[in-house]
């Protein structure tokens, strides 16, 4: 059934062409706010003053104890994109959804939106935790902007996505995190929104039911509605977006396709990993209800005498080792590494695949180390960006989109592409 879902899942989601109406513009954004509660309440009250009289308040300067939370932030989403917003803990994306949403303003730049917007921005929110599911599911849509003819006639829609049953006629404040979220997201997703706005809400759902938001989410996709989708897991917004935005302490990083910025995202994070771990990427622990059955832990290279490598060697065997918790048996996974040079033009320079190799990996639940042996590293020193997956047929299990190692050599390899092992000799052929 789950496995069904997830090929279904991995089928709907492939990313569609947009077209070209933007439905929502950001430019030039920046927002500040204040580390001390009663000094913001007096910059409140100061600048409501200045407006009042007519004057120009400083909105580039910072005053004291005052930071930004989103600087000169500019971006475009266009009608029917998916697009993924990633970035650490107080990177400002919640402020960038609150503003776009219309809650808050920003302090310079502006934003436009076409359309009818349905923010999905913090658990509950909308709905009052004293009135019933019902009685939710009519204020939360009608202030959404849907019309009470209309709400009845979708009410029964939401009622089936949502599935809280007899909780129905509940007061919400009953409801657990993850029936709250779905009541939030069935409303939400039946008004048809020109733009939802989904900030994490999802991740409180089980598998199951985050399977069914991403397909009802391309569903939405087709008839034009565009999403700004938040998560801190990659994983996600490959799936699911095709175009990303990277934010760090209110700065834009990156922002594009989502491949590169993910890969940017990741290196970025185990770039501090790997200073301290030395050769070993370990990968932040995800709970149980997160997996899709397999999870990656850590990425590391080994010896022939399964000593740990912190460097690779031009031209010596190595094993690439890709530790995993299964909670599940695996018939036939298969593992892929993808390898890009940093330096240059980030070519990729190797594609491998225990699949495209007729190896199958049959994996038993607990933990494991995958292992691909490479009798010698033909790479060339350098430093490079492992892109590492673990599949079964269309199903992805978890992928981590860069590993970072470095190649050493002793050996003479200048002026080449790779390196290739070889011996030299001399035959006598003898003439018959
Ligand atoms: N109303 C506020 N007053 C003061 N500071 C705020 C306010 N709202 C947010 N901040 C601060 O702004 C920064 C950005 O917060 P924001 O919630 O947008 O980050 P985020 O990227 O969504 O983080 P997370 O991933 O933890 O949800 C943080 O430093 C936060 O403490």
């Amino acid at each position: 059934m789950m496995t069904e879902l997830i090929e279904d899942f991995n089928q709907e989601i492939a990313p569609r062409q947009e077209d070209s109406e933007v439905v929502v513009s950001v430019e030039g954004v920046s927002k500040k706010f204040c580390r001390d509660l009663k000094r913001s309440l007096f910059y409140g009250v100061q600048d409501i003053a200045t407006e009042l009289i007519g004057g120009q308040r400083k909105s580039e300067a910072l005053r004291t104890k005052e930071f930004w939370a989103l600087k000169d932030i500019t971006f475009q989403l266009r009608r029917g994109e998916a697009l993924g917003l990633i970035g650490s803990n107080g990177a400002g994306k919640s402020t960038l959804l609150r503003i776009i949403s219309g809650l808050i303003n920003p302090d310079t730049g502006c934003v436009k939106v076409k359309g009818r917007v349905a923010p999905l921005i913090a658990l509950g929110a909308g709905f009052n935790p004293i009135l019933t599911g019902r009685e939710n599911i009519y204020a939360n849509m009608s202030i959404l902007g849907l019309p009470t003819k209309e709400i009845n006639e979708r009410f029964q829609d939401v009622v089936d996505f949502a599935e809280i049953g007899d909780a129905l006629d509940s007061p919400v404040q009953s409801y657990s995190s993850g029936m709250a979220a779905r009541l939030g997201f069935a409303c939400a997703v039946h008004i048809e929104p020109d733009v939802l706005l989904i900030d994490e809400v999802l991740a409180v759902g089980d598998v199951k039911f985050r399977m069914k938001c991403y397909r009802q989410l391309a569903k939405l996709r087709e008839k034009g509605t565009a999403f700004i989708l938040v998560s801190h897991n990659p994983n996600d917004l490959l799936k699911v977006c095709h175009k990303s935005v990277y934010l760090a302490k209110g700065r834009l990083i990156a922002s594009g396709e989502t491949d590169p910025v993910m890969r940017k995202y990741e290196e970025d994070q185990s770039l501090n990993v790997s200073e301290t771990l030395k050769g070993k990427m370990i990968l932040p622990a995800k709970p149980q209800s997160e997996s899709l059955g397999l999870d990656i832990l850590s990425l590391y290279f080994k010896d022939e005498q399964g000593n740990l490598l912190e460097t690779l060697n031009t031209g010596e065997s190595a094993y690439l080792c890709v530790e995993c918790q299964a909670y599940k048996h695996i018939e036939s996974a298969n593992l892929g590494v993808a390898i890009t040079a940093l330096a240059g033009q980030n070519d990729r320079v190797l594609y491998m695949t225990s699949a495209n190799d007729r190896e199958s990996l049959e994996i038993s639940p607990g933990r494991v180390e995958l292992q691909m042996q490479m009798p010698f590293c033909g790479l060339l020193p350098g430093i490079y960006s492992a892109k590492i997956f673990i599949k079964e047929g269309f199903i992805s299990f978890d992928i981590v989109e860069s590993f970072r190692f470095s190649v050493k050599s002793s050996k003479v390899t200048n002026q080449c592409l790779f390196y290739q092992p070889r011996n030299w000799k001399v035959v006598s052929k003898t003439i018959l």
